[in-house]
């Protein structure tokens, strides 16, 4: 992966889902999302966590993606709002690193 050209890896990030969003996503997505407290957000960490949602993606034309197995709720509704000041390269490359922290859980947990 760390080969592919920055436009390849730019589409990876484009076709992940949003964090917390209530619309539908894979059953690993939610089940993860589920787990780090990201489906029932009380009212003020949902405004929040949308509100940065919508910020990152009208700058960087992807969704923020971070591995919520290895961090929590209140890491990530920090994380998000530093991440939003990083230029395009660096979000697209940490973007990556997450994508693969990601798929590491989930072969994982197939071969668990
Ligand atoms: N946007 C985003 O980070 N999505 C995810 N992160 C994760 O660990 N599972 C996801 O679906």
């Amino acid at each position: 992966m760390d080969r592919l050209d920055l436009s390849v890896k730019r589409q990876i990030l484009v076709s992940h889902p949003m964090l917390g969003s209530k619309s539908s996503m894979t059953e690993e997505s939610t089940k993860e999302q589920q787990s780090a407290g990201l489906r029932n957000l009380g009212d003020s960490e949902a405004d929040l966590l949308s509100e940065f949602n919508r910020k990152y993606y009208d700058k960087f034309g992807f969704p923020y993606i971070i591995c919520v197995k290895e961090t929590t709720k209140n890491k990530i509704l920090s994380d998000i709002q530093q991440r939003y000041k990083n230029d395009l390269e660096t979000e697209i490359l940490k973007g990556i690193e997450e994508v693969k922290k990601i798929a590491k859980h989930r072969i994982m947990e197939l071969v668990a």
